[in-house]
Formats: structure tokens, C-alpha cells, sequence
């Protein structure tokens, strides 16, 4: 996407020894390129979150194989780097998918072809998540038609979460993509923009790639959204998810489950978006299955920001010896979500109110 009217991916590699990625750690008070020679280095990517979402987290995880491939002085060795990749975020199933991925691909053509075929398929990776990204705004933009074809002439206003925008991906998102596609096609968009604490993923990373595509939006506290949607301000809420069980249900960032609540309670459209490289088949229950990564409490008990001078600080926004505990997430049953939106099409959920069936993407 853009950045100052340039085109952008959010990683790369301008070398086979190189995985370069937007520190996201830095937006949006500055743009910033970091390179990762190493896996360490990728793995603390990962897990510091200067690289996060969950089709990010794959794509990079991909890289980071590639990096390993190089590294690797046998096949022992070479899963220990590829667990590594893996223990550092334990929700987006896109990270062990990518590895898996990689160590199948890997085994197929051999160890002494490992460099080669690390590489081709950390590619291949990247570029089918930003083709099913595309294809996931194309499939979303029929929603937003047909709510615009309803209120011609008005604004449609779209309710996100947490950032599902092209920086969680490798381009266009997922959450955001309908957006970008209806904006792209001249449809009159608004987006309500969930600060998402305690990260603040939506105030700092959506508001900031939504701003530099020229989409209006809004920056809302997190509590905000149930008052909106009770005034008919809200006429679809779309997030996006890392991990999606076989009954639909969908881990996404913590708070997600009480928008699809409000969203429910008041008749609002709630949809996921996501590429099936975000399905886990495997899992039935999700609020019983997914694994939910639990952060340190400080991002709960401090806030980064900019000060008037232009320095980032990072100051204490409760009492001392407080303590705080941070769920990175949380599961909405599928019984709360009207569709699916991914890189195949829209599955609408025909059984909100009946009980689970075996899978809904059959
Ligand atoms: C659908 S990928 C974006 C997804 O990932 C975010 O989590 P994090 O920023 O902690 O990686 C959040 O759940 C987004 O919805």
C-alpha cells in the first residue's frame, strides 16, 4: 500500500541474506526499515512486535526459514530454529503454518537444497498472502455495495478493531481491504477505528495506514462502539482474526468479543475477514482450544506517546505496585458472526442459532 505516495509491502528481502520489514514499533511517529540478518534477530521481531498480525507474523516467520536454511548445520539444527520461530507468539496459527510449510517444503527437496527452496517458498508465501488479501477486499466490497445501494448518497460507516490492515499482512489487509476496495470504487466510507488498548493498534497502525490512503476515519476509546451502534452509526463491523476453528469461531484482539456482542444486540452486521492460511481446522471449541498469549502487564500499565518536544516517552498511567494482567485476545463464537470473508468468497453463517456444526467450511 502507500506510505507518502510510494508503494509499499511490509517485508522483503533485497538480499537472500536479508529480511527487511517496517518496525512497527516505531509507527506512526516515524517510518522506519529494520533488516534481519538472523533468526534470533526475526524471532525477537516477533515477538517484540516490531512486525505483528497475523499474516505478517506468517510471512515473516517465512523469511525467518530462509534465514534458518542458511544458518542451519543439520537437520536437528534446523528444528530447533524453526521451534524458536514458534515459541514466540502462540495465537496466529499463520506462524506454525508457515513453518510447517517451510520444513515440509524443505524436506521434500532435501537438506542440501534448503537455501533454494527456503527462499522460493518464503516468496510464494508473501505473495499468496498479499494475492488473498486482495481477493478478500474484492469479496468484502459486495457487502459494502450492498449496504451503500441501501443508503444512497450516504456515508457508510465500518466499525474495526485492533489493525487487520495491510501492516498485520503482507499488503492490503484483511479487515481492511473491502475498505480500501469500496474507498478505491468511489463508495463513500467512514471508518470507526477502535484505539484497541492496551497495544493501541487501531490509534497508532490503522488510523495512520487509513489516513496515508486518504480513507476517512475515526479514532474511538475501545468502550465506544455499543453507544454507536445503539444511535445506527455503525451499519457493518469487520475485523479481522488469527485463528478461525472449524465451527467458525474466531480468535481475534482482546475486545473483539464484546464488539460482536454489541453488534448483535443492535442488528449490525459482524464479519471476519481472513485468508485461510488463518483456518485451524483442528480446533472445534475455540474459546475451550486456542491458545490465548498473555503479555506483560507493563503494556497494560504504560503508555507510549509523543511529547511536545517530538521525543517518544513512555510514561506510567496507573498507581504504583499496581499490577495488571494483558490477554492478548479473546474468542467470538460463531453464533455471533454473520460471515466469513476470505480469498474463496463470503461464507454466511446459516446457523446463528442453532448448535455448532463440524465445520462450516466444508
Ligand atoms: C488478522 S491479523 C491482525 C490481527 O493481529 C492482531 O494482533 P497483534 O497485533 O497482537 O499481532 C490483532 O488480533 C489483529 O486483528
Amino acid at each position: 500500500m502507500l506510505v507518502s505516495g510510494q508503494s509499499y509491502r511490509t517485508i522483503w528481502m533485497p538480499d537472500d541474506a536479508t529480511v527487511r520489514i517496517i518496525d512497527q514499533r516505531r509507527l506512526p511517529w516515524s517510518f522506519d526499515l529494520l533488516d534481519l540478518r538472523t533468526v534470533a534477530e526475526v524471532a525477537h521481531a516477533i515477538q517484540d512486535m516490531a512486525v505483528r498480525g497475523a499474516g505478517l507474523i506468517g510471512a515473516t516467520a517465512g523469511f525467518g526459514m530462509a534465514l534458518a536454511a542458511r544458518e542451519s548445520t543439520d537437520e536437528a539444527h534446523l528444528a530447533r530454529l524453526a521451534r524458536s520461530l514458534i515459541e514466540t507468539r502462540p495465537t496466529a496459527v499463520n506462524l506454525s503454518w508457515a513453518v510447517n510449510r517451510q520444513l515440509t517444503a524443505i524436506r521434500e527437496a532435501g537438506f542440501p537444497n534448503r537455501i533454494r527452496t527456503a527462499r522460493a517458498e518464503a516468496q510464494r508465501i508473501a505473495d499468496e498472502d498479499a494475492a488473498m488479501c486482495a481477493a478478500i477486499g474484492q469479496h468484502g466490497l459486495a457487502i459494502i455495495q450492498e449496504i451503500a445501494a441501501r443508503k444512497p448518497g450516504q456515508v457508510v460507516n465500518i466499525l474495526t478493531h485492533c489493525n487487520a490492515g495491510w501492516l498485520a499482512f503482507v499488503d492490503h489487509g484483511s479487515a481492511t481491504s473491502p475498505i480500501y476496495a469500496a474507498h478505491a470504487a468511489g463508495i463513500p466510507v467512514h471508518v470507526w477505528v477502535d484505539e484497541t488498548r492496551p497495544r493501541s493498534q487501531g490509534a497508532r497502525l490503522t488510523a495512520w495506514e487509513l489516513g496515508q490512503q486518504g480513507v476517512p476515519h475515526t479514532i474511538i476509546a475501545d468502550n465506544t462502539g455499543g453507544h454507536l451502534m445503539q444511535h445506527g452509526l455503525v451499519d457493518l463491523v469487520i475485523t479481522g482474526a488469527d485463528r478461525v476453528t472449524s465451527h467458525g469461531d474466531a480468535a481475534n484482539k482482546i475486545g473483539t468479543y464484546l464488539k460482536a456482542l454489541a453488534a448483535k444486540d443492535n442488528g449490525v452486521p459482524f464479519y471476519i475477514a481472513l485468508p485461510t492460511s488463518t483456518l485451524d481446522l483442528t480446533l472445534g471449541d475455540g474459546v475451550k482450544e486456542i491458545p490465548i498469549e498473555q503479555r506483560g502487564g507493563d503494556e497494560v500499565t504504560h503508555l507510549e506517546g509523543i511529547a511536545s518536544d517530538g521525543s517518544v516517552q513512555t510514561v506510567r498511567i496507573v498507581p504504583e505496585g499496581s499490577r495488571a494482567v494483558n490477554y492478548g485476545f479473546d474468542v467470538t463464537p460463531a453464533r455471533l458472526i454473520t460471515g466469513w470473508i476470505t480469498e474463496r468468497g463470503i461464507t454466511t453463517n446459516t446457523n446463528q442459532h442453532q448448535s455448532r456444526s463440524a465445520s462450516i467450511f466444508a
